[in-house]
């Protein structure tokens, strides 16, 4: 530095007509202020990153990529991760990225409490890729906006509401078992088929769209646009250079993004506009009805609205969203709704998507409990073709079954946030007692781990869905199971999507086999923003 500044010192001098012992002195004075404004910032991290090395227990480094190079975001990253870290530190693990940078992975129910009741905001690094397309959403809010948001949002999920939704999940559930029984007897990749009926059952229960989009996925605009959406973000988690958003925006894969984002966006606005359009017409005519003393019922019942269009049956969460009004009778605006509605699909159609696919994988695994499963729906189903709303809560082992898929398949890695106060967690085990989190750390709650916990769990890696009778559940600690997250924050979806998984995986066990062979190879975990197949998930099914 004092080469550089000797140098520039001299040629400055030259320019300046001014000694050049002065010009080098006040170069190298410069030159050291910015040098210690940039390098500040990561002495800090660096510092806050040994803290937290401290804090755990030192844990083997591999200082340039961290413990990425240990622990890939791959299949036998992951398993390897959920192995070997809780066995050394049954609590948490500082996760290094970078010299100066790591995440506090938690995974173990007294950690967990600690952070999901403190309140700390979510971290960015996950949802910023979402964020050009979901929004300002009830995922990805702070504070006050998500409070109100959310006390506005809950209504949508009321039982009277998702009750509304079971008549959905069987037909679309039935549309794409039709599909699987005119393929034949080869295995089929299912990951494509099931999560375009996710899509197809949020579209209808979000917007009542309909787009038969089963059939025609390739043709449709919108639905080709969702997928993209979904696509890019896991190319941009994929791929390091794209995580610089200047590389991204400029790039093939960011002008594609902009451009599904702004069909997506357009879409929702034409179809909340003329809901809006909807609903004021049949104010204008109810209220005409109620003051014409001459109308005679028959009016009222006609099959058809006012515009002549057939009648909805369904209050769907766009009616919810437009009604739905805090205590000041302030409503959402459009852009608020929009970016719910977009929320749903996002979060609402990839995660089921990916608990109905483990779980069917799940039940081809192991037969015995598969006929299990099929024994008790037959007996609660009878004759009947569809499930209904009364024979949900009669699935007791079915939901078992499904439970234990979501342990070792959690749809949802990870959730985490950033620490804005000290963070303090206690916990009964003798190796660490309590430890207190510094601010600006970025916490996750690794919930894969947290499910594969031998401190928390026997025989964490066997699959047995006996762990969820009632009496085994009393014995764990609440915080024991996370897969929709806990605490404020925790899925507002949960119920929607346990009953979705549920009708969808009786009716394939009603009409199909499922089972695997020779042929149909083994997945390989790809653990992105969601929990997919990194070469698909093929089953075998056998009409019955
Ligand atoms: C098996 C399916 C699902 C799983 C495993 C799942 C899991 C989760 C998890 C772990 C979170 C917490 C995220 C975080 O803290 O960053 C979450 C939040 C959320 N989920 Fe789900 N989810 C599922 C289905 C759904 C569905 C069907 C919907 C909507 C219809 C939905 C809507 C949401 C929303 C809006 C949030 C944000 C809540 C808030 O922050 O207030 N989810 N989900």
């Amino acid at each position: 530095m004092s080469i550089l500044s000797t140098v520039l010192g001299s040629l400055l001098s030259e320019i300046l007509q001014t000694p050049s012992t002065i010009v080098s002195l006040s170069v190298f004075v410069l030159v050291t202020v910015i040098l210690w404004k940039l390098a500040k910032p990561l002495v800090k991290l660096f510092v806050r990153t040994k803290r937290l090395d401290e804090i755990v227990g030192a844990a083997p480094r591999h200082w340039f990529f961290g413990h990425l190079k240990k622990y890939p975001p791959t299949h036998d990253g992951i398993l390897r991760g959920s192995r070997e870290r809780p066995a050394s530190f049954p609590l948490m693990f500082n996760f290094w990225i970078a010299p100066c940078f790591s995440f506090l992975h938690t995974y173990h129910p007294d950690s967990a409490i600690a952070l999901l009741s403190s309140g700390a905001p979510k971290n960015n690094v996950g949802y910023r890729f979402v964020r050009p397309w979901i929004g300002d959403g009830l995922l990805t809010s702070k504070g006050k906006k998500w409070q109100r948001n959310r006390h506005l949002l809950t209504p949508a999920f009321h039982f009277k509401i998702l009750k509304g939704y079971v008549e959905i999940f069987n037909k679309t559930s039935k549309e794409m078992l039709d599909k699987w029984e005119n393929l034949g007897n080869g295995p089929i990749e299912i990951s494509v088929d099931v999560g375009l009926m996710t899509l197809d059952t949020m579209l209808q229960c979000a917007m009542s769209v309909e787009t038969n989009c089963q059939q025609l996925s390739e043709n449709h605009p919108y639905i080709k646009a969702v997928e993209d959406l979904a696509s890019l973000i896991t190319l941009r988690i994929n791929k390091p250079l794209y995580l610089i958003d200047f590389i991204f925006w400029n790039s093939k894969a960011g002008k594609r993004f902009k451009e599904a984002a702004k069909i997506v966006h357009k879409e929702a606005e034409n179809i909340i506009r003329s809901r809006k359009q909807e609903l004021k017409q049949k104010m204008l005519w109810n209220n005409r009805i109620h003051s014409d003393k001459q109308t005679n019922d028959s009016d009222c019942s006609s099959d058809e609205d006012n515009d002549g269009t057939p009648k909805r049956k369904l209050f769907d969460f766009l009616d919810t969203l437009i009604h739905t009004k805090d205590e000041e009778g302030n409503g959402l605006t459009d852009r608020e709704i929009r970016d719910e509605v977009d929320t749903f699909l996002f979060e609402g159609h990839d995660t089921t998507s990916s608990g109905i696919q483990w779980t069917l994988y799940n039940l081809a695994k192991y037969p015995e409990y598969q006929e299990k499963c099929r024994k008790e729906v037959n007996e609660v189903l009878g004759d009947k073709q569809s499930v209904e709303w009364d024979d949900l809560a009669k699935f007791s082992y079915l939901t078992m079954f499904i439970k234990e898929d979501m342990r070792l398949y959690p749809p949802v890695v990870t959730v985490s946030r950033e620490l804005v106060e000290p963070l303090t967690v206690k916990s009964k085990l003798a190796l660490m007692k309590e430890a207190i989190i510094p601010t600006g750390s970025t916490v996750s709650l690794h919930i894969f781990t947290l499910h594969r916990n031998p401190h928390v769990w026997e025989n964490p890696h066997v699959f047995d869905p006996e762990r969820f009778t009632k009496e085994n559940i009393a014995k764990r600690s609440p915080h024991a199971y996370l897969p929709f997250s806990a605490g404020s924050r925790n899925c507002i979806g949960q119920n929607f999507a346990m009953n979705e998984m549920k009708i969808t995986i009786a009716q394939t066990l009603r009409r199909f086999r499922l089972y695997l062979d020779n042929d149909t190879p083994e997945p390989k975990m790809a653990p992105r923003l969601i929990l997919q197949s990194k070469n698909g998930i093929h089953i075998k099914f056998e009409k019955l």
